[in-house]
């Protein structure tokens, strides 16, 4: 059989147990399967193991040529950090002992005004993309700082080590510390456009309604519209945080409803956090098509609330699970999976009929999920013929559930750990 000529060639095949998600099934083990990936880094198949030669023929490889994995691996798609703060891992595990707005005035606004020293910048940005693809973020939704070509360099980073990422220069022009701050994000959002990482895009990044005007917003709400890009912000995090957007924006119904007289909600706006939205609310982002990005670590370690994720889910509101470092004190998607869960176990302390989301759930929370949040379920999430292939291989025997687990890792089809 000559292989169609419109189909690309088959780079590498797998054989062995493959563990996904689907919209149907929160779980699904396809055990002894094939699956192949072409030279552009798609999947090109998904064939039962026993049908090697078939497949073979129809698809044009050798069959001695199939890398087949042992008994205690898998592969799973790759994790999907909905919402990291790059510029925040320099402090990461460290200063949780105050409440939001304390925290971004006391730790996080110094740190950040740190970005304007490129070398420092190039430090921690090759340390967190290192590290995040380490223990297995294939994509990941980044917020830098207000500094253009630092968060230019994030995405450059980003692409020489082969990460899926959406990078945010940060925009804020009111409650901050920057004195000199001239905002540039139609700067950074061309420049990065016209580098044409294959995997790093730009994302409209507003840091939330406490540190933006009118004005500001509006502006950044039209350059989304302008470029078709992505937007992400806070909400509803913390208590205080709430009343303080309630008093800054008297005229708006609800925290959500600022955003959306702002024009940011759209079916490409992801919101970190939702704590405190109401069932309103959680409409309006149902009816938008804004999804949450779900920080539980950070959520503890702030005390800012208990997401309950089952309501959020209720109300047909996409969702993908963060690691927001460094509000959350891990960068590892692992822990924000777990976080998931005692969050979803706190919530059943407090109200014994709460229904726990399951183990399957949040497994799919953390990849399809997360991929379905930031819109680009149609490119990654899960092994689907035609997405690209971004897993990774993982071993069980490994003594200890963390990264050492975590054999291979894999964005569109390149092997990126190790590397
Ligand atoms: O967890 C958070 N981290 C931040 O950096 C931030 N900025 C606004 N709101 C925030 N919440
Ligand atoms: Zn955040």
């Amino acid at each position: 059989v000559i292989p169609n000529h419109t189909t690309h060639q088959i780079n590498t095949v797998f054989r062995g147990t493959f563990v996904h998600s689907t919209q149907e099934e929160a779980l699904v083990i396809l055990e002894d399967a094939l699956l192949g990936v072409d030279s552009t880094g798609k999947i090109s198949f998904v064939e039962k193991g026993p049908e090697l030669e078939k497949v073979s023929a129809k698809f044009g490889f050798n069959p001695s040529a199939v890398t087949q994995l042992s008994p205690q691996e898998f592969f799973m798609p790759g994790l999907v950090d909905t919402h990291i703060h790059a510029a925040q891992y320099s402090f990461a595990g460290t200063a949780l002992d105050l409440p939001l707005l304390d925290w971004l005035q006391t730790y996080t606004f110094p740190v950040e005004s740190r970005y304007s020293d490129l070398e420092f910048a190039r430090q921690v940005y090759t340390h967190v993309v290192k590290r995040t693809l380490r223990n297995g973020t294939t994509t990941a939704c980044y917020f830098a700082t207000i500094h253009t070509d630092a968060s230019l360099l994030l995405g450059e980073i980003a692409n020489d080590f082969g990460q899926r990422a959406l990078v945010g220069k940060v925009c804020m022009d009111r409650n901050g510390l920057h004195e000199h701050y001239k905002e540039e994000t139609q700067d950074f959002i061309s420049e990065l456009i016209k580098r044409k990482y294959p995997l790093v895009k730009p994302v409209v990044t507003p840091r939330f309604s406490v540190s933006c005007t009118s004005e500001l917003m509006l502006k950044l709400a039209e350059v989304a519209r302008n470029n078709n890009l992505h937007i992400q912000s806070h909400i509803s995090e913390n208590m205080d945080e709430v009343r303080l957007v309630q008093e800054l924006f008297p005229e708006s119904e609800s925290y959500t409803d600022v955003y959306r007289k702002h024009n940011l909600l759209t079916s490409k706006t992801i919101m970190a956090h939702g704590c405190y939205l109401s069932d309103e609310e959680l409409q309006i982002f149902h009816q938008t098509g804004s999804s949450l990005a779900h920080c539980p670590n950070s959520n503890l370690s702030l005390c800012s609330g208990l997401l309950d994720v089952r309501k959020v889910l209720s109300h047909k509101v996409k969702l993908g699970l963060g690691t927001d470092v460094a509000g959350g004190y891990s960068p590892s998607m692992l822990d924000a999976v777990r976080r998931t869960r005692d969050t979803s176990k706190a919530l059943k302390i407090q109200d014994p009929v709460h229904q726990t989301l399951t183990w399957e759930e949040t497994f799919r929370l953390a990849t399809l999920g997360g991929s379905q949040a930031l819109s680009m379920d149609d490119q990654t999430g899960n092994f689907v013929v035609g997405k690209d292939f971004d897993a990774l291989r993982v071993n069980v025997a490994a003594p200890n559930g963390d990264d050492r687990n975590i054999l291979e890792v894999y964005v569109a089809g390149r092997k990126v750990v190790p590397l």
